[in-house]
């Protein structure tokens, strides 16, 4: 099975999610290069999803020439995705590929950088805009952003969320990179979410980012810096 459990965690541990990953962290990589590696790495990671954490069932078909039994991924319908604006938004067109058919709902957080990160390891959170679809017990719900740093901005993300309604039957973080910390303090917050992530990296330096990381997902994707 490609997701192995880590700790808080569980690990995408595909080779194409790793090789992925390793050219997103060069430094060397274009914008162009960043943009579409997001895309492959959600893609990735959003079949191993369907591998690992979805039921399938048997059905009948009908080939041009025989009856046969084949298998269908069950439940695909009940799938929403969640982008975190703004460096999810190339991740989830990859997580898109693997489940075309999930509800959508995006949600604009970023960290305060002026303000810095306090002395409890935590960074002040704005939500500026949020579009949520309906969300029922039944549904699967992942909730996408390739950084997973402090956990500032996903703890934010997932109040908001559950807010809405009941407690989705699955709910899945997935981030591309993590720190410890980030993953302690969501596990700790949101114990019934299943934290997915293709690495987990060594620490956060003093400005809250991820050491090795890949640097700022977002200004990559997007070219501002
Ligand atoms: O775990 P945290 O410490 O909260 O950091 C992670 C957040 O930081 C990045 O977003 P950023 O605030 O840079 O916004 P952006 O996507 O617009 O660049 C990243 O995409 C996460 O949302
Ligand atoms: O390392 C980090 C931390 C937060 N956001 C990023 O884009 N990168
Ligand atoms: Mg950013």
């Amino acid at each position: 099975m490609p997701i192995e459990e880590r700790g808080d965690a569980h690990l995408i541990t595909h080779a194409l999610a790793k090789d992925t990953l390793s050219r997103l962290r060069d430094v060397e990589t274009s914008q162009v290069a960043f943009r579409k590696g997001l895309v492959k790495l959600g893609r990735i990671c959003g079949y191993d999803i369907i591998d690992g954490a979805m039921e399938t069932e048997f059905v009948s078909i009908r080939t041009p020439l025989a009856e046969t039994t084949g298998e269908r991924v069950k439940r695909l319908d009940d799938v929403v995705i969640v982008n975190v604006l703004r460096a999810a938004t190339p991740f989830v067109e990859g997580l898109l590929k693997a489940f075309p058919r999930a509800k959508q709902g995006v949600i604009s957080a970023g960290r305060n950088e002026e303000a810095g990160m306090g002395e409890d390891g935590t960074f002040p959170i704005s939500i500026d805009y949020t579009k949520l679809p309906e969300i029922r017990e039944s549904d699967t719900v992942i909730v996408a952003d390739p950084m997973l740093a402090t956990g500032s901005t996903m703890c934010a993300v997932l109040d908001h969320v559950l807010e809405q309604g009941p407690d989705p039957e699955h709910l899945f973080v997935l981030s591309a990179v993590s720190a410890p910390d980030g993953l302690v303090r969501v596990g700790e917050q949101f114990p019934e979410a299943d934290l997915l992530t293709v690495a987990i990296d060594d620490h956060l330096n003093d400005e809250g980012f991820i050491v090795p990381g890949l640097g700022d997902a977002g200004d990559r994707a997007f070219r501002t810096e």
